[in-house]
Order: structure tokens, then sequence, then C-alpha cells
């Protein structure tokens, strides 16, 4: 299986439980893999028949900048739904991290799969 990866794509969202995290946007680092065949964009040379890494990426920094969830499972989950839906994505995995959420933890988060890889 071929995939598209994205790695440590900087986002901003609200995001969290707590009061105070309802406040203001949070900086979360995002990391995608994506099933994808390379190899028609490869034959060809040609960017529209790739999954083109800089459009998904702008995709979820606006989705991430217009949600407001409580928590990093129901954003990711939004984030997944989307890619599939409006980039005809079969499979894909999909880190969430939060820096500094937790004291003495570099990062947390979640990591889902969605779909079939091909
Ligand atoms: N599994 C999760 N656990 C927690 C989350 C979350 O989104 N998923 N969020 C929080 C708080 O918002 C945290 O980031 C700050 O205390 C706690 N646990």
């Amino acid at each position: 299986m071929d995939t598209v990866f994205i790695r440590a794509l900087g986002v901003e969202s609200i995001i969290g439980v707590h009061a105070w995290e309802r406040r203001l946007k949070q900086r979360l680092t995002i990391d995608l893999d994506l099933a994808w065949n390379t190899a028609a964009a490869a034959a060809d040379d040609d960017l529209s028949e790739a999954l083109d890494y800089a459009a998904v990426a702008a995709r979820v920094q606006s989705l991430a900048a217009a949600e407001s969830c409580h928590l990093l499972e129901t954003l990711a989950e939004r984030m997944a739904d989307t890619l599939r839906e409006e980039f005809g994505v079969a499979w894909l995995r999909l880190r969430v991290s939060k820096p500094g959420a937790v004291a003495g933890a570099a990062a947390v988060g979640v990591v889902i799969e969605r779909g079939q890889p091909g």
C-alpha cells in the first residue's frame, strides 16, 4: 500500500474539557498517513492525479480552527470523516498530539485508524 504522509503539522483549535481551555485556541500537532495509489500520478508526473498533501494540510488546519471539541477523540474523528469524504481516502491513520497537556509528558493524544487499507 502506498501512502502520502504529513508529519508534525501545527494546528490551532479550541480543545479541552476545562473552562480555561474553552477560552483560547491551543496548538496541537497532527501526523497523518493516508492510503493513496501513487502510481498514476508518478506515471503522468501530474499533481491532479496525486493526493495533494498541501491541500490536505490546509483542510486539516481550517477544520481545526473551526471546531471547538472537548475531546481529542472527537476532533480526530471529525478530521478522519472529512478527509475520507472530501479527498476520497480509503484508509488513514491520524495522530493528534497535545503538547504540554500533562506535566512530565512531552505530549499526549490519540491515534485512530479508519477505513480499509487498499
Ligand atoms: N482521552 C482523553 N483524555 C483527556 C482529554 C482528551 O481529550 N482525551 N482531555 C483532557 C483535558 O482537556 C487535558 O488536555 C487537560 O487536563 C484530559 N484527558
